[in-house]
């Protein structure tokens, strides 16, 4: 399915521009079926544009959000995904938007992945919304070039859920939703900024492997467009 891209002047109109698009999609699912559901990425990139869609007017009680990944770390951790979420994104309206963590408490990754799996079920699917991040390396979500369970993430008939990503550039094990559960969202959009991210994209819409640029995948095999927001 082809890319679109949208380019801004610049980060805040970006985040401005994001934050209406992913408002009127959020806000049409309510409409249809008094429910709406958003995936999110974290990362560096996406603070302006959370901070942005926390003081939009929509039902946020009818909206669930969650994290496209996150690292295996508990929510006071500064790493933590979540933190940066409740941080920036529920806050002001969006505080009354219901949030799903993928870190639980347990004794492995791979025990958490399994509860998230259980917990994040009930969202349903397709998701409404999912807002992808990328590296400088190609990686997206922590779909990460040499990662662990790569294939399987990558695999588009690896169930929707959970699974989990230990990589040399991704710090903490990490705990990830597949391909198969992100790749049909009603809104498909991956978020970059910079000259740098543009020049990966760019590489990453050459030939080349998805298992190098994982974010191939995405722009490759995705059901959804994919909606590419970039700022310099
Ligand atoms: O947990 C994460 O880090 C993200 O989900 C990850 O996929 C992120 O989107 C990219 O690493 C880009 O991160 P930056 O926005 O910091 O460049």
């Amino acid at each position: 399915m082809a890319a679109i891209l949208h380019a801004f002047t610049n980060a805040a109109e970006l985040a401005s521009g994001l934050a209406d698009k992913v408002t009127e999609r959020l806000s049409a699912a309510i409409t249809a079926r008094a429910a709406a559901s958003i995936a999110v990425s974290g990362g560096s990139t996406p603070k302006a544009f959370f901070q942005e869609l926390s003081v939009r007017d929509l039902d946020w009680s009818k909206v669930t959000v969650t994290l496209v990944d996150e690292r295996f770390v508990p929510a006071d951790n500064e790493r933590s995904n979540h933190l940066l979420v409740a941080n920036n994104l529920l806050q002001n309206k969006a505080k009354a938007a219901r949030f799903l963590p993928l870190y639980q408490k347990s004794g492995s990754a791979e025990d958490a992945a399994k509860l998230a799996t259980a917990e994040t079920k009930t969202i349903g699917n397709p998701f409404d919304v999912v807002i992808l991040g990328m590296g400088g390396d190609g990686h997206t979500a922590s779909f990460f070039p040499g990662g662990s369970n790569l294939a399987a993430a990558l695999d588009p008939a690896t169930p929707r859920g959970i699974i989990t990503m230990e990589a040399e550039g991704a710090g903490e094990p990490r705990l990830t939703f597949t391909f198969s559960s992100l790749q049909d969202a009603g809104l498909l959009v991956l978020h970059i900024e910079g000259a740098g991210k543009k020049d990966t994209l760019s590489k990453a819409e050459d030939a080349g492997e998805e298992a190098e640029m994982p974010i191939r995948a995405v722009l490759r095999r995705a059901a959804s467009p994919v909606e590419i927001y970039w700022a310099p």
